[in-house]
């Protein structure tokens, strides 16, 4: 048996050790080299040795603990709040503008500075195009729409094909339509409302009139005042109730519970009778093409011709046209009622914005045949402050992204790729330093000097850069008509107050209950 030998030992030791370092440096490089293989072959050729070292700050985000399990995350303690837009708020506080979330065993980051909102929303880069995944849980299936859903070069195409009928020069061509669509509306809330101390909902004939504007203008034919219209705007409601409805029953996300669930079954039915309408409208459209009715131009700039046009099967234009009601049934009805409800609390504006509105009417180079011109609408700037003011109060949408390459933040912040951001313009319209005393009711805040001093991603209602809400021009132009002409012809009042004022996520946030109103018609 050899002998314990000292100093063989140690030499021995030595060589170990200065293999093993050797070796240690050796792995130490492949794996550096291999990471960034890795990143590279991404396709993050901007993502790199420093970014990584940049994780550091994403995995220390803070963040609440995820409750009751991390399955679930903390998903209930939102929705089950009181007033979502509060707790958000108060998050935000608590955590600062950039921390985490687990949402049914979602990773989620909350975004909630301007330069956040500047870095993801003015990236060119297709990786930060993709839509949030929870917004695609709840969504229905059966409504693939591309422009909603697809990211990448897929979205680019087809938001380039359907931006014409989005387009101030289309749009204008229909703006007679709108005014019809808002003399229906007088006469409504007239007959509603016709105890000029009678109380009650508007949020149903707002909503009739705007599916009648946004209907017409995407699709040429006038369905309002039909069963059809009638039918097809409940069946939008009852799309949304069944969604709002799977965000509370996390189980219904799971896709083979949904499946099976009578909720998937009902969500069906109602796809499937929306369908038989479109393809009424398409089948009227066609019918009004072929005897040379309608104006030919109008008609050529909507969405369906466009789509048409383009060689797209009706099964595309009905996903697109679908979508395209039902996020506008969910979003501009909402802004209405509250711009109507802060103006009915705050008399004074509501006085402001009138005066403004019965010049433009006195003007004869504002009207055509007594009806408001389009150019008239540049004129209402009272009416668009308060416009806005209320969209900075309720943004109504949260704008939620899937990252397929990383995001850079800032020089300490990268957030790796498949994580999911959520950019809340809730959170943004109120931080102080940008809208000071932010409770308050103030249009005034959207003057022009003061509008430049602010940061150019402070505000963001509809979103910004590729991506930002297609339906802009049109939702503005429907809000200025239709406060224009509600006020010209009532004095808008209500007995609830602004303390009152609760949000849920609906999905989109928006009033916990309809407000309650009084319209006493003026004499004009
Ligand atoms: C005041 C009313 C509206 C508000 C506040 C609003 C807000 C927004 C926001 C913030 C986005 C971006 C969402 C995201 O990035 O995830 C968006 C997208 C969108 N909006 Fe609107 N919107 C309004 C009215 C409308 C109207 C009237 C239409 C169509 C008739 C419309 C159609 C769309 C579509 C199709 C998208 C997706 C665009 C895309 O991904 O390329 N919106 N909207």
């Amino acid at each position: 048996m050899k002998s314990f030998d000292y100093p063989h030992f140690h030499k021995y030791l030595g060589n170990v050790l200065l293999r093993d370092f050797r070796l240690g440096f050796v792995l130490a490089s492949l794996f550096k080299t291999i990471q960034k293989w890795i990143v590279s072959w991404n396709g993050n050729s901007k993502h790199n040795e420093r970014d990584l070292n940049r994780y550091d700050t994403y995995k220390s985000l803070p963040g609440p603990r995820p409750f009751p399990l991390k399955l679930i995350g903390n998903g209930l303690s939102f929705l089950f709040e009181r007033d979502i837009l509060k707790a958000v708020i108060n998050m935000a506080v608590k955590y600062g503008p950039y921390y985490k979330l687990i949402f049914f065993n979602e990773e989620i980051v909350m975004l909630n500075s301007p330069e956040a909102a500047q870095a993801l929303l003015m990236s060119s880069d297709n990786g930060h195009l993709g839509k949030g995944r929870i917004e695609e849980k709840i969504f229905p299936t059966e409504l693939d729409s591309m422009l909603k859903w697809r990211g990448g070069e897929k979205w680019r195409a087809r938001r380039k094909m359907l931006t014409r009928p989005f387009m101030y020069k289309s749009l204008q061509m229909h703006f007679n339509c709108f005014h019809k669509h808002c003399e229906r509306l007088v006469s409504r809330l007239e007959n509603k409302f016709s105890d000029n101390a009678a109380t009650g909902v508007a949020l149903e004939s707002l909503k009739q009139c705007i599916f009648g504007i946004s209907s017409e203008t995407l699709m040429g034919v006038d369905i309002e005042n039909s069963e059809d219209g009638i039918h097809f705007c409940n069946n939008l409601d009852q799309i949304m109730n069944l969604m709002t409805l799977r965000a509370y029953r996390p189980w219904l996300l799971i896709p083979a519970l949904w499946t099976l669930s009578a909720e998937k079954r009902r969500m069906k039915k109602i796809i499937d009778d929306m369908k038989k309408v479109i393809h009424k409208v398409m089948e009227k459209y066609r019918e009004k093409v072929s005897a040379g009715e309608g104006d030919a131009d109008e008609l050529s700039n909507t969405m369906i011709e466009v789509m048409l046009r383009n060689g797209e099967s009706e099964k595309s234009i009905f996903d697109e046209l679908a979508i395209m009601l039902t996020v506008a049934n969910e979003s501009t009805p909402y802004v209405l009622e509250l711009a109507l409800f802060l103006l009915a609390c705050h008399p004074e504006h509501q006085e402001l914005c009138r005066q403004e509105i019965d010049e433009v009417f006195q003007d004869p180079f504002m009207l055509k045949n007594g009806v408001l011109k389009f150019d008239a609408l540049k004129e209402l700037k009272q009416v668009e402050r308060c416009i806005q003011e209320s969209l900075r109060i309720n943004p109504i949408v949260t704008i939620m992204r899937r990252l397929e390459s990383p995001l850079k933040i800032n020089e300490e912040l990268v957030i790796p790729k498949d994580v999911s951001v959520v950019l809340s313009a809730y959170v943004l319209h109120h931080l102080p330093q940008y809208f000071p005393n932010p409770e308050k009711f103030d249009p005034d805040r959207f003057l022009p000097e003061r509008v430049r001093e602010r940061h150019p991603y402070s505000y963001i209602p509809f979103s910004g850069g590729t991506r930002s809400c297609i339906g802009l021009k049109l939702a503005m132009m429907e809000l200025k008509t239709i406060v224009a002409i509600v006020l010209r012809n009532f004095e808008v009042g209500t007995p609830d107050t602004m303390e009152e004022l609760q949000f849920v996520a609906n999905p989109t946030t928006k009033p916990s209950r309809p407000f309650r109103f009084t319209f006493k018609k003026r004499d004009i």
